[in-house]
């Protein structure tokens, strides 16, 4: 089959981590007798400096014209947030994110089976398996709210983000973790700050009534501070775990490093239509790019979750899985993940070596 696949490969290590991603997809076609084809798009800081926005005009109708969306990370100091909001690739994130309608993020953790020493917890936590899923609200909340900077008369400047959410968003997500936990292990933990904030009371009682639409599924309320705290005592609890766009955010970068890494976790973000857009949770880490050393594992899953979400194809989607925990079974490690001792390998090696084994 022929799949057009638009390709964001954004600033830091975002060219680096596609650029491995591609030779994944290249293996993949190879193997499967599938093409894909892919148009670049420009998006992120590399646009401001290309165009002077961040998000150039038709940025949405190009990744529209696709299957679906590569995305590798955008951001850095140099479009810091003394610039323009037009200027600054988180604007063009969120907005792309905002455009596609892409409000559903799956954020799968998973312990994979080579890193059980990677874990940081306690051994017999490890033991229990951690595999979760986080399902992220990714176009609402605080991060998509009205936003103000004002002058007081006598407490100096003030800035106010506005927090909201509709019923039909809530429904929306809350409707995307309980078809999910179906395929699961059939369980969803709703994570809300309803002890304090008036989003998380509608929240969850949007939650309890879907609870009731979906009563083979086991259904719990988390305090998003308790959430925080048990994802490190004991992560093995969680099947899918459903939140608002900030909490998913945060929470998700605390279980990747429960996993092992943020090098290693992918990212889904679907709606109800096509194309969907799949990227590595992390971010462009400035502090390595140009050094060979980011991992690119989180993106070259992501690409996996794009076989199954978008494309439909199972067989293809564990065939990358199966190379990447190959590849990691037999003791290669990129920096991130390298224990005391082992010599690390680089973004390229890494994504070699995860090619070799889908060839082999
Ligand atoms: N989806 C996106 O494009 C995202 C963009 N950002 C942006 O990225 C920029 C940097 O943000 P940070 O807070 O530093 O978060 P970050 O996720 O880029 O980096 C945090 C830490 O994790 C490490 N790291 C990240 N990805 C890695 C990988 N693949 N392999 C090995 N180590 C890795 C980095 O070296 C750094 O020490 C900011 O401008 C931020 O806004 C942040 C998160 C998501
Ligand atoms: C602009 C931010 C919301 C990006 C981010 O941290 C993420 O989506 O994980
Ligand atoms: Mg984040």
């Amino acid at each position: 089959m022929d799949f057009k696949i638009a390709l964001i490969r954004g600033d830091g290590i975002g060219p680096e981590v596609v650029g491995e991603a591609v030779k994944v997809l290249d293996a993949v076609g190879e193997r499967f007798g599938h093409t894909f084809t892919y148009t670049d798009v420009l998006l992120g800081g590399c646009a401001t400096d290309a165009v002077g926005k961040s998000y150039p005009d038709g940025t949405a109708e190009k990744c529209k014209a696709c299957d679906a969306v590569l995305l590798g990370a955008v951001g850095g100091p140099k479009w810091g947030s003394d610039r323009p909001a037009e200027e600054r690739p988180e604007t063009a994130l969120l907005a792309i994110r905002r455009d596609l309608g892409l409000y559903a993020n799956l954020r799968p953790a998973a312990l994979r089976p080579a890193m059980a020493d990677a874990c940081p917890l306690k051994k017999e936590t490890a033991e229990q398996g951690i595999d979760l899923l986080m399902v992220r609200e990714l176009t609402g909340g605080i991060y998509f709210g009205q936003r103000e900077k004002y002058q007081t008369e006598d407490r100096g400047m003030e800035c106010a983000d506005r927090m909201a959410y509709s019923e039909m968003e809530i429904e929306r997500i809350g409707r995307r973790a309980f078809e999910l936990a179906r395929l699961r292990r059939k369980k969803v933990s709703s994570v809300d700050k309803a002890n304090v904030l008036e989003t998380s009371r509608l929240w969850r009682s949007v939650m309890h009534r879907l609870a009731e639409e979906y009563p083979d599924v086991a259904y719990e309320d988390v305090l998003v501070d308790n959430c925080a705290m048990q994802l490190v005592r004991a992560p093995g609890q969680f099947d899918v775990v459903v939140t608002e766009n900030m909490f998913g955010d945060i929470l998700s970068d605390e279980a990747s490093m429960v996993t092992g890494s943020i090098g290693l976790l992918p990212s889904a973000s679907i709606g109800d239509s096509a194309p969907g857009l799949y990227e590595p949770i992390h971010g462009s880490a400035p502090d390595i790019a140009g050094q060979d050393k980011a991992n690119p594992i989180a993106t070259i899953l992501s690409v996996a979750m794009m076989m199954r979400y978008s494309f439909h194809l199972e067989a293809e989607a564990s065939a990358i899985e199966a190379a990447v925990d190959g590849v990691l079974a037999d003791g290669w490690r990129t920096a991130d993940i390298a224990e005391a001792g082992v010599t690390p390998i680089g973004t390229k090696q890494m994504g070699d070596l995860i090619c070799q084994k889908l060839r082999a």
